[in-house]
């Protein structure tokens, strides 16, 4: 048995801000002695909007982001234009790779291939080969290893695109999956499949806020919440995850949280 997840709860935006750049410049830092790249998984929702904080507005001269060694992947994308109001490669543009400071250096951005809108295995295939080619040949690797995955948590437990009860979740070769009816919209997206997005190196989810304390609770408290899909990241990384939030959405818990700090 390993360790579990680390929690770490901050009182508001700002603390939390500050928590999460300390964490990403480590598992940067660490990334570029091992391998002089940073590769980076990075999901929608609320979480471009915090990381672009922790990022570009928090810094305390705690260390040197080397945004020309990141590589940045999604984590999951919905099919839809990279221009679109939908677009997660639209949200981390403007949260964040648009506010970098030129000084800073430019990351290498890898969004979904728009050609394939219509058809999402497609979609999906392409993107796998994108990790391919990245990661090193599909042979020579069972799993891509990012250095980091920085992921939300959605009311429902669900992760990525994999959502709670999917078959998706059993899939255990495919790297990136499509999906068609995904229960959050819009409907049409491609994830990594659960086996890679627990397979980080490091792995920090971000939950804010009132509206995720009970399903922090089902996910830390429950029996039943080890079978959600944070849940299952929770039990096959273990100490490589690490939790972000702040103390509303840990109200109520019993899971041990480290408030303030790391
Ligand atoms: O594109 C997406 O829909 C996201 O990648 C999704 O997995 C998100 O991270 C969660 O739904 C949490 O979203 P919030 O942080 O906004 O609650």
């Amino acid at each position: 048995m390993g360790k579990p997840p680390n929690l770490y709860a901050f009182q508001g935006a700002d603390e939390l801000a500050a928590g999460l750049r300390t964490y990403v410049l480590d598992a940067q830092n660490s990334a570029l002695e091992r391998h002089d790249v940073f590769r980076v998984g990075v999901s929608g929702g609320s979480l471009p909007k915090v990381l672009g904080k922790a990022l570009l507005e928090a810094n305390n001269g705690d260390g040197k982001l080397q945004f020309d060694k990141w590589e940045v992947f999604f984590a999951d994308e919905r099919a839809v234009p990279l221009d679109h109001e939908d677009s997660n490669y639209r949200l981390v543009k403007e949260e964040i790779l648009d506010k970098i400071p030129s000084e800073l250096g430019k990351p290498k951005v890898y969004p979904i291939d728009v050609k394939y809108l219509d058809d999402i295995q497609e979609m999906a295939d392409q993107y796998e080969q994108t990790l391919v080619s990245c990661f090193a040949a599909r042979d020579s690797v069972r799993l891509p290893m990012f250095d980091l995955l920085l992921l939300g948590c959605g009311p429902d437990g669900h992760t990525c695109s994999l959502f709670p009860g999917s078959p998706l979740l059993r899939e255990t070769d495919a790297w990136v999956l499509p999906i068609s009816d995904s229960p959050k919209p819009p409907p049409k997206r491609i994830t990594l499949s659960l086996p890679v997005a627990s397979h980080g190196i490091k792995i920090g989810f971000v939950a804010t806020g009132g509206g995720k304390k009970e399903i922090m609770k089902q996910i830390f408290d429950t029996e039943e919440g080890h079978q959600l899909p944070c849940g299952l990241i929770n039990s096959f990384a273990q100490e490589r995850v690490s939790w972000f939030v702040d103390y509303p959405a840990i109200e109520g818990l019993s899971f041990p949280a480290r408030r303030g700090s790391l």
